[in-house]
């Protein structure tokens, strides 16, 4: 059974001061078995991020369905959306959106607070901490650490948790190639122990971690590649084709 089916998802937006209407998604399918790692490609204004924002119950899709575990996103009552949300889903985004008042231990724990669930949190925190490599951080603030590190610590918050799917927005795009590349080697870890993950990325190197990769052109899923057999470098060049083949140029 997939984890995750999005159907016929639609997104308009209306502009407030004129007649304009913005059909950000217009057909979007597409289902992600447990255990996957999905990227997101596309231009810049093909969807992206209403997709992500869609997924992540932050924005409400105009038409179609989305179901995480046979749960209909789309039908949760407004004071259910951001339990479900803290639940079942984790976040990590480009500018690691880190609350600079608090440690990076709390910064990791807040989910576990937001959901009163805060038993047993050192026991939680300590796998991840070594993991993710930031074990000696955890008594530091955001704002002295590194880009790199405060991404890891993002990381942590979002899978304290164990969320079903961790959605990625970016996740590499305010670092430099060495951190980028350190991060994207954890998304990795985090996969081949299980965790499904989806990100939207316009970096083919980022991408080329996933085992597979989906291109959204004009509010709609047009094309798809699986990684397969190939390595890395391999399916860097093939998702580097594809781009050239599918959406005229590298964006
Ligand atoms: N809140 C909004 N109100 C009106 N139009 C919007 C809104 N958010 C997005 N759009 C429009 O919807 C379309 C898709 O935008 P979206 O941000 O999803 O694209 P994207 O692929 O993520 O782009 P980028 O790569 O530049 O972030 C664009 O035409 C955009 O202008």
């Amino acid at each position: 059974m997939p984890l995750l089916k999005v159907e016929h998802l639609q997104k308009e937006y209306r502009s407030r001061l004129s007649a304009n209407k913005v059909q950000a998604l217009k057909d979007v399918n597409f289902e992600v078995e447990p255990g996957e790692f999905i990227a997101i490609m596309g231009e810049s204004g093909s969807g992206k991020s209403t997709l992500l924002n869609c997924l992540a119950t932050i924005d409400k899709p105009s038409a179609g369905q989305i179901f995480l575990n046979d749960k209909n996103l789309t039908k949760l009552k407004d004071r259910e959306v951001a339990q479900y949300r803290r639940d079942h889903l984790g976040f990590v985004f480009q500018d690691f959106n880190l609350l600079n008042t608090l440690s990076v231990a709390d910064n990791i724990y807040l989910p576990l607070v937001l959901a009163k669930d805060t038993k047993g949190k050192e026991a939680k925190l300590a796998p991840l901490a070594k993991a993710l490599g930031i074990e000696d951080l955890l008594d530091k603030y955001p704002y002295e650490l590194s880009g790199g590190q405060q991404q890891r610590v993002a990381i942590g918050r979002a899978l304290i948790t164990k969320p079903e799917l961790l959605l990625g927005d970016e996740p590499t795009g305010a670092l430099d190639s060495k951190n980028a590349a350190e991060i994207m080697d954890l998304f990795d870890q985090s996969n081949q122990a299980g965790q499904t993950i989806l990100m939207v990325t316009h970096s083919s190197l980022t991408a080329s971690h996933a085992r597979r990769v989906l291109f959204i052109k004009d509010g709609t899923v047009f094309h798809q590649i699986y990684r397969g057999e190939q390595n890395e470098t391999e399916f860097l060049l093939s998702i580097n084709d594809a781009m050239t083949n599918l959406l005229g140029g590298l964006s």
